[in-house]
């Protein structure tokens, strides 16, 4: 396990177009031409502004903020989906990311087939998958359907398939985006219970939800984004209330 697993964020900025066409009727387009004039040019928009932080090994942070605030771009562009428009990410550890349910899965392929695929992709070797395939299995509960192709699963079944995956073998560093929405209630307890067990002075959270309770639960660090800017930045009680009190 590597003790220095860390996230750094350094002044990262990341921009949008937001083409406004929709906004724009085929005729209205038609007057604009014969007038020599052209549709208007995508607006540009910030959706992260100048944001910095630091992630160490033990850290459990949880990101909140009102919809729009970046929050989920944020997580993409610490995994590399997107590249910031100016500023630098940095990790070290491996990274498992829960980002959208299902997004790793092919729809065609059994939920075994898919352990199998997702677990290659997060770096898992041979012998790793073998263990990966029992429990993953065990923890969903899912025997009776690990051999139906994943396209006639329901949300929370994906859901439980991609959270068993990711968190199958202990990864240094663990991305959730909203992760319960849609999953039974049995399974958001056991799914909680890991997560609260998952994190040790080795790895790293990080974790984005609406559910204030359960970020208070989770995680012992929170960051409020605001308009693309990180707000506030602390222990999880004080930035909690001062969001609850302040913001939305
Ligand atoms: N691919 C994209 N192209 C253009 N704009 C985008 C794209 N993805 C996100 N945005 C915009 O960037 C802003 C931040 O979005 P983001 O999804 O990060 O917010 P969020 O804080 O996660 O919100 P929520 O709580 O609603 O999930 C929003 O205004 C959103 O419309």
């Amino acid at each position: 396990m590597n003790e220095l697993s860390e996230i750094n964020v350094e002044g990262v900025s990341l921009e949008f177009k937001l083409y406004q066409d929709k906004h724009t009727s085929i005729k209205e387009k038609f007057a604009l031409m014969l007038r020599g004039q052209h549709s208007p040019q995508p607006k540009q928009f910030w959706a992260l502004k100048d944001v910095s932080l630091n992630i160490v090994h033990g850290e459990r942070v949880g990101i909140v903020g009102h919809n729009g605030a970046g929050k989920s771009t944020l997580l993409k562009t610490i995994c590399r989906i997107y590249e910031p428009t100016f500023g630098t990410v940095r990790v070290a550890g491996k990274v498992a990311p829960l980002l959208e349910i299902g997004a790793g899965f092919q729809p065609e392929i059994s939920g075994r087939e898919n352990i199998y695929l997702n677990g290659a992709i997060l770096g898992y070797t041979r012998p790793q998958l073998e263990k990966i395939e029992r429990e993953v299995i065990e923890f969903t509960g899912m025997q009776d359907f690990i051999d139906t192709p994943v396209k006639y699963y329901s949300t929370g079944m994906y859901m439980k398939l991609a959270f068993a995956i990711a968190t199958a073998v202990h990864p240094e560093i663990l991305i959730l985006d909203e992760l319960f929405a849609g999953g039974d209630a049995e399974f958001i307890a056991r799914a909680q219970e890991r997560m609260a067990s998952f994190v040790d002075n080795s790895s790293i959270l990080v974790f984005v939800s609406h559910q204030t309770d359960l970020i208070r639960r989770l995680c012992n660090r929170v960051i409020w984004m605001d308009h693309g800017q990180i707000r506030e930045d602390g222990p999880t009680e004080q930035v909690l209330t001062n969001y609850l009190h302040k913001g939305e």
